[in-house]
């Protein structure tokens, strides 16, 4: 998810020595002609590319239901099945685009020369030019191209899932620090992370790997520069210089069971070791001034993440990776159970059970009904 231009995606194709399939998926068309072009220099042909916003990344289950949907008429097939059989997946042809300096001053460009210089543009190319300006021409400004639209694909059709989210740009060279987020917009960043990585905890298997990474600024801000910061905040408005208010961390605090949970999902995963090659992540908290407080790792988490620090003497802009297991996995024989209460078709009320041995059951129990949709009175009949 969120795969262009394609360096990762390449990565693991090479590793993968070329054999069995990845699907890579971005929103920009031309970014994901990028992915092909790059896959095509290698000489990679396991790689199929979409065009896919990763937050609609999941098929509606309606599209399941009533077969209509190309991508996930068969929800039971594997990924190739779904998309590569289909014969109503959308191309779409991208014709040349000359976006060459499309930038803020774009919308001024646009001047009607009848009406004296007045702009006039419709908000849907407003819009438009907007998109263009933030997802850029990709390096094929000058190369038409097909790219299939994917709708989406069935829940559990993963083995593994890479989602490397759209980052803040923070914490990147050349500018580590733009200061151009506000508070607003870094909350808002982390909520629109969190609805992809909700999106890709539904396409993987029971037992696959969830990797997510970003590249972002926020982890390498100690918790004391954090506070410092917020004082300048304070007193300088909402400018926040350097900063990126983060959703991994968030969420590995929710995946710790501690908070409540947006998805039923979330209860299926866990962080797992990996390879070691960045830094432990940060333990702790973080108050903002209108008294919301941020929970981050907390104490034994910090190993299972990795957090890349440009301020350290490694050499590296700030980075950020999770790898996440579902809990399934062999190694964990229970968990916690959480009481989810079938509000009336939306799963979204959490109760707590009180942690005692007698609330622990065997974890396939569990997830064997969690997986599945089930409801209340089945989940108390078969588990509690
Ligand atoms: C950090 S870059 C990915 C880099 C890439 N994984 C690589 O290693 O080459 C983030 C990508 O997310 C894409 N993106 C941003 N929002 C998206 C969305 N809602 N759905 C899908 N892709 C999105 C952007 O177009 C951009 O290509």
């Amino acid at each position: 998810m969120c795969a262009a231009p394609g360096g990762k995606t390449t990565a693991i194709a090479i590793l993968m020595k070329d054999e069995g399939e990845i699907i890579a998926t971005d929103r920009s068309h031309n970014k994901v002609l990028d992915i092909q072009k790059l896959a095509a220099e290698m000489g990679l042909s396991c790689i199929k590319t979409f065009k896919l916003d990763a937050l609609k990344s999941v098929c509606r289950r309606d599209d399941i239901d009533t077969l209509t949907d190309p991508c996930c008429n068969n929800a039971k097939n594997d990924v190739t099945n779904q998309v590569f059989d289909s014969p109503n997946l959308e191309v779409e042809i991208v014709s040349p685009i000359v976006t060459e300096g499309l930038n803020s001053q774009t919308l001024e460009d646009n001047r009607d020369e009848k009406t004296n210089g007045r702009v006039y543009v419709s908000k849907a190319d407003a819009r438009k030019n907007m998109r263009r300006a933030r997802n850029g021409p990709g390096r094929n400004q000058s190369v038409g191209g097909r790219v299939e639209r994917s709708k989406g694909f069935s829940p559990d059709s993963f083995d593994r899932v890479l989602l490397d989210a759209p980052c803040s740009a923070l914490g990147l060279r050349p500018r580590l620090f733009a200061g151009e987020e506000t508070i607003e917009s870094l909350r808002n960043h982390a909520k629109y992370q969190r609805r992809m990585f909700d999106q890709a905890v539904q396409l993987v298997r029971p037992g696959g790997v969830i990797v997510y990474s970003t590249e972002k600024g926020y982890y390498w801000v100690s918790v004391n520069r954090v506070k410092l910061l917020w004082g300048l905040v304070r007193k300088g408005g909402d400018n926040v210089r350097g900063l990126s208010f983060s959703k991994i961390n968030y969420l590995v605090w929710s995946l710790s069971l501690e908070d409540t949970l947006m998805s039923y999902s979330y209860l299926l995963f866990d962080l797992i070791q990996q390879p070691r090659i960045g830094g432990p992540g940060l333990v702790g908290s973080c108050e903002f001034p209108d008294g919301y407080v941020e929970e981050w790792l907390r104490p034994g988490e910090e190993e299972l993440v990795q957090r890349f620090d440009p301020s350290s003497p490694l050499d590296t802009i700030g980075f950020f990776i999770a790898k996440y297991m579902t809990a399934i996995h062999e190694m964990l024989e229970w968990i916690y159970v959480y009481f989810i209460i079938a509000n009336e078709g939306s799963r979204q009320i959490f109760y707590d059970w009180p942690l005692t041995t007698a609330n622990f059951v065997s974890a396939s129990e569990v997830l064997d009904l969690l997986v599945h949709d089930c409801d209340l009175a089945t989940f108390t009949r078969n588990v509690v």
